[in-house]
């Protein structure tokens, strides 16, 4: 029995949530009495009486309302996990047991019972608390990369190193969603933990049936079969009569459990400890549970909100309508794409919505294909229908994207296959923080042999760009693009080489050729504008086609006494010294300065300010420039990774960026060498 925010449940949309009783769904106060402000560990909750159990689920729920509403979040995931992470830390002794959660977007609820309740006000703020796991935060915290389905093959790690050290009185616990679980890691370490009788790990599956939307596939069938008590003659998907996947590949197998019944939860992770062996708890949740506008919420169950009204559910900032974001615009290209080129194919991996591809998915639904968390499957099932006369396009977030590089590689790129993806959250995201920052792709798919990545600008840059790579037969394109609103149009002066060529988007003298990438080219132009007050002459070109490296750009550099180049990716090794290398290869022997990402793991915040300290943004641009003329100062040495800034950087490239904090605890194992 779950302790709901009392809200009407059959309510159709956020609307009628406002007839919310008093004083209930997210009253913007700070919860200061009750019970929550007694629990400041897990000790604390496992000396509460089972009967003031829900009354805590309650109180947690309103917390979780109250906090991510105002600073935005993921709300639906945790609402979902208030009774599971109360039974889970009542049940094991975190840290000497390790909880690990999958994904860690539903890790609130053990951020609360673990001691910080203080940090929502700040929750995924520059400086405030991370909205994933995160060892600086707590020693309760394990696993900080939020890329999903990485859960159980930590924890076939950690049981096999608690073997070898002896500790067969410690327990290890992987907290995965029914989503994680059709990721093919998630299978691989299936397939060892199965086997492996005498090293047991607990798998709780946080069932809820949904991604972002219903989760897809035949485990997704499956795991329906197993959700409905008994079988009945009108299921649609019955429930197995003899061993389900798990029992087959080696588990003992607890539930369905209500995944909102402490007391059922309890007792069957009490079971599960007990047994000594592979288990699977299969816990049965509704993702958004107990708050209505998140139950009732079509979309995604308020997946991921931004700052909202609690009462209503409604967005707070829907009043001014925001530019449009690279996402809509993409959204609104690809069903014209879709109506003049029957060949071309969607992909998503769980994130139809996300990645703007429901638009399509509605129009063109025999060209849609949703394959689950699995973005390796994804690529390679595009290198299928490539080798078949398709053109898919891949739809990705671009951090995701790292995991499929071998596809990309070897499926796609060495059969010379077109297939193109479309990388959204490309560069610096944000409030996600170090596992999201898409700021590894240029670097990555840079390397890739017969592969072109473009980098819009903006819109109509965009849409180019895309019917662009469409319409290229010859082997992979990329198109990415940040977690960002599109500016305003930049136009160019000129063009220099023809449809494949480079933007000049303005000239103002040669003593700098600033290459723009992206988006960036808003900042570069602003930056030469303010040289120009500085005397100095730049031209700002963007080559659109950032990779490979536009003949044009060599010969540009020719004629300018310094190049500057400026990307939303990492400072070393991507498009900017892709373009060092080709110019030195001309012979020419005009200097070129790199801005971009430090090789750190860079930690959340705002994009913009993380942008900034990066120096991207147009002031510190003016000021990298102003100081290569003046100075004359030729490129520094390759970054020598992370660490302080090192000599001779210069001053936009040594701010800090957030570099992601060492963990609290000394670098020993979980729960230390106890
Ligand atoms: C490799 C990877 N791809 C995509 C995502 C984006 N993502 C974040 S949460 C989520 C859905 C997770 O579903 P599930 O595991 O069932 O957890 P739930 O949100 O339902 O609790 C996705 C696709 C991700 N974090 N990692
Ligand atoms: C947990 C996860 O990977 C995503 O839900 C992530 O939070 C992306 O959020 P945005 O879609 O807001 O970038
Ligand atoms: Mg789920």
């Amino acid at each position: 029995m779950s302790a709901d925010i009392a809200v009407p449940h059959a309510a159709p949309d956020a609307a009628s949530a406002a007839r919310t009783p008093t004083g209930l769904a997210g009253t913007g106060t700070t919860i200061t009495s009750g019970l929550l402000p007694r629990i400041n560990g897990p000790g604390d909750l496992r000396r509460l009486p089972p009967d003031r159990l829900p009354e805590l689920a309650g109180e947690i729920r309103r917390f979780l309302v109250d906090k991510v509403s105002a600073t935005g979040g993921h709300l639906g995931p945790n609402l979902g996990a208030v009774e599971l992470s109360i039974a889970l830390h009542r049940v094991f002794a975190s840290p000497r047991d390790a909880i690990v959660f999958d994904t860690g977007h539903q890790a609130y609820v053990h951020k609360i019972l673990t001691g910080r309740q203080g940090g929502f006000d700040r929750l995924r703020q520059a400086g405030g608390l991370s909205g994933y796991p995160s060892r600086a935060e707590s020693v309760h915290d394990i696993v900080e990369n939020s890329h999903a389905s990485t859960a159980l093959s930590y924890a076939d790690g950690l049981t096999r190193a608690f073997q070898l050290r002896g500790h067969t009185d410690r327990h290890v616990v992987a907290v995965i969603g029914d989503g994680a679980l059709t990721g093919g890691l998630a299978l691989e370490a299936v397939n060892n933990l199965g086997a492996a009788p005498g090293r047991p790990a607990i798998i709780v599956l946080n069932d809820n049936g949904r991604s972002y939307a219903p989760t897809v596939g035949g485990l997704a069938s499956h795991l329906a079969a197993l959700r409905r008590p008994g079988r009945d003659s009108g299921n649609p998907s019955p429930r197995p009569d003899g061993p389900n996947v798990f029992e087959s590949l080696g588990f003992s197998y607890l539930g369905p459990v209500d995944g909102h019944d402490i007391g059922a939860l309890e007792g069957a992770l009490r079971q599960a400890r007990a047994l000594r062996r592979p288990v699977v708890v299969h816990a049965v949740t509704v993702k958004g549970k107990g708050y209505g506008p998140a139950e009732n919420d079509r979309a995604d169950h308020m997946h991921g909100i931004g700052v909202l009204d609690p009462a209503t559910g409604r967005p707070r900032d829907a009043a001014g309508a925001a530019p449009p974001s690279w996402t809509s615009l993409f959204a609104d290209e690809m069903t014209v794409i879709g109506a003049e080129h029957p060949g071309v194919v969607a992909i998503t991996a769980a994130m139809p919505g996300p990645t703007g591809l429901a638009e399509f998915a509605a129009r063109f639904p025999d060209r849609f294909f949703d394959v689950g968390i699995a973005e390796q499957h994804a690529v390679a099932c595009a290198a299928g229908l490539a080798l078949n006369g398709m053109h898919p396009i891949v739809a990705m977030y671009a951090t995701f994207c790292n995991r499929a590089f071998d596809q990309a590689l070897m499926d796609v790129a060495l059969h010379r296959l077109p297939v193109t993806f479309v990388l959204d959250r490309a560069g610096i995201t944000g409030p996600d923080g170090p596992s999201h920052h898409g700021m590894w792709d240029l670097v990555l798919l840079g390397m890739i042999p017969g592969l072109r990545i473009a980098a819009p600008r903006d819109a109509t840059r965009l849409r180019e760009l895309l019917h662009e790579a469409v319409g290229h037969d010859g082997g992979p394109t990329v198109v990415r693009y940040p977690k960002a609103s599109a500016g305003p149009d930049i136009a160019a002066t000129r063009r220099l080489g023809g449809p494949d060529g480079v933007d000049v988007l303005s000239h103002t003298g040669d003593q700098a050729l600033l290459v723009a990438v992206g988006p960036l080219a808003g900042p570069c132009v602003a930056a030469a504008a303010q040289l120009r007050h500085h005397g100095v002459g730049v031209t700002v070109v963007d080559p659109r086609w950032v990779t490979p490296v536009s003949p044009v750009l060599v010969e540009l550099a020719a004629t300018h006494h310094l190049v500057v180049t400026a990307e939303d990716g990492l400072r070393t090794g991507g498009v900017g010294t892709a373009i060092a290398t080709a110019c030195a290869d001309a012979g020419l022997t005009t200097p070129v300065r790199t801005l971009g990402l430090p090789r750190e793991f860079v930690g959340h915040g705002e994009r913009a300010h993380l942008l900034a300290a990066a120096g991207l943004d147009h002031r510190s641009i003016t000021a990298s420039v102003l100081e290569a003329v003046h100075l004359g100062v030729p490129d520094r040495p390759a970054d020598p990774g992370p660490g302080p800034a090192h000599a001779g950087a210069h001053p936009a490239a040594s701010r800090p960026t957030a570099p992601v904090p060492a963990p609290a605890r000394g670098a020993g194992p979980i729960g230390g060498w106890s």
